[in-house]
């Protein structure tokens, strides 16, 4: 364990959806300073407000507006302790690599890396159980400091919680039938034209539902009784379906699932989600939700822009939780897909990952 000290933290992407969100949440937070911060060489040189065109609520933080942004060379960012990636995935793949094997601590939002198998794939309210493969990823790459954690996708964010409580109560779940309805900021920035998303839903998402498939079988999986690699479920089947819908924030997702074995009722899975506790609240992370999961008991909720702050955007709020007529149960589910969808998530990792002594 390490004893507390503030993180310079550099944020590569940090004009986008996601580096913005970044450069938000690590501006309220204690454990980090913003030390760097890089995009493309279209912003490259200039100040950060210039090179910025801000589409957060909250006020561009002070200490940021003048900051000089710097192109993503592992070089120009001596000094700092994590790099947070909120890069276009066309890119992220080299600039993480070299990050990486400069010896920086990365936390990618990005989802080149997310399937390697010695890459934790983690939301940290769910498996921060597969930090264990830290040692080997290093040893495979000869890095004494550096490693690479990454995000899930922000839909497999929402859902692996609720699935992650009812597993680890209930045992294995067999099926699971996903419907998204998901916000435009997911698409970055500008995203959706308006003329594609008023008055509309979009029933694709290109490369969404196999992401989401098989994201979900590695975060419920385990950890390789040598903890040289991640080891994915093999007996859960999902099959997921995502739309594009006119909300700005917040990926509203309606779930049915199936147990392996004998299900329990409506008020046992009601009980479950309510009592549901990780690692990362037991042992004091800053971003750690106090409710990891919400129950609404209103008959019309979650709704995105009544539920999606819950937590600070880093609870899921799940609702509807009724008897399904062909699995066993369904509900509807809500996740901040920028805050526990992406930086909050990588945030909240690096705290989990700095307490436990991986940052050093
Ligand atoms: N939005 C969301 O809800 C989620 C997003 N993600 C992932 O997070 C990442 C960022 O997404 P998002 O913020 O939405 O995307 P945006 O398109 O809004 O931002 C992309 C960022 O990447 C930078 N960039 C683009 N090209 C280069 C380059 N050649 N070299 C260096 N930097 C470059 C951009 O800089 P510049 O301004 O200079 O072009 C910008 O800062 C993606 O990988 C995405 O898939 C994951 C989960 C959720
Ligand atoms: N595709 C997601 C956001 C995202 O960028 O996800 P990924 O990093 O898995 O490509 C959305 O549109 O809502």
């Amino acid at each position: 364990m390490s004893s507390d000290r503030v993180l310079n933290a550099a944020v590569l992407g940090a004009t986008g959806t996601v580096g913005q969100r970044f450069i938000v949440l690590l501006s309220q937070n204690p454990m980090f300073r913003i030390h760097s911060l890089g995009a493309s060489e279209r912003s490259a040189g200039k100040p950060y407000a210039q090179a910025t065109r801000w589409k957060m609520s909250e006020q561009m933080p002070a200490a940021v507006r003048d900051m000089v942004v710097k192109s993503c060379e592992p070089a120009l960012y001596q000094g700092c302790d994590v790099v947070f990636s909120g890069l276009d995935a066309s890119v992220a793949g080299d600039v993480e690599k070299a990050f990486v094997e400069a010896d920086f601590a990365v936390f990618s939002n990005a989802k080149n890396y997310r399937m390697a198998e010695d890459v934790p794939l983690c939301v940290p309210v769910v498996n921060t159980d597969h930090y264990a493969v830290v040692q080997a990823q290093r040893a495979a790459r000869g890095l004494r400091k550096g490693f690479i954690v990454t995000n899930s996708n922000c839909s497999t964010s929402g859902l692996v919680v609720p699935l992650k409580a009812l597993q680890d109560r209930f045992g294995p779940i067999s099926r699971v039938m996903v419907t998204t309805m998901q916000a435009i900021s997911g698409a970055g920035y500008p995203g959706v034209a308006s003329l594609d998303i008023l008055d509309n839903v979009v029933p694709l998402i290109s490369g969404e539902e196999p992401k989401m498939e098989a994201e979900v079988l590695k975060i419920l999986g385990g950890v390789a009784p040598d903890a040289s690699v991640c080891a994915p479920l093999r007996d859960l089947r999902v099959s997921a379906t995502c739309n594009r819908v006119p909300v700005i924030d917040g990926h509203t997702e309606c779930v049915s699932l199936e147990f392996a074995g004998q299900p329990p009722s409506t008020d046992e899975i009601k009980q479950c989600l309510r009592e549901y506790t990780c690692e990362a609240q037991r042992i004091g992370c800053f971003s750690a939700p106090a409710q990891v999961i919400n129950v609404a008991e209103e008959e019309d909720r979650p709704q995105p822009r009544l539920d999606r702050n819950a937590g600070a955007g880093m609870s899921v709020t799940i609702g509807r939780i009724r008897p399904c007529s062909i699995f066993h149960v369904k509900f509807t589910l809500l996740v901040h897909n920028t805050v526990l969808g992406a930086a909050g998530a990588s945030i909240l990792n690096a705290e989990y990952a700095y307490k436990k002594g991986y940052i050093v």
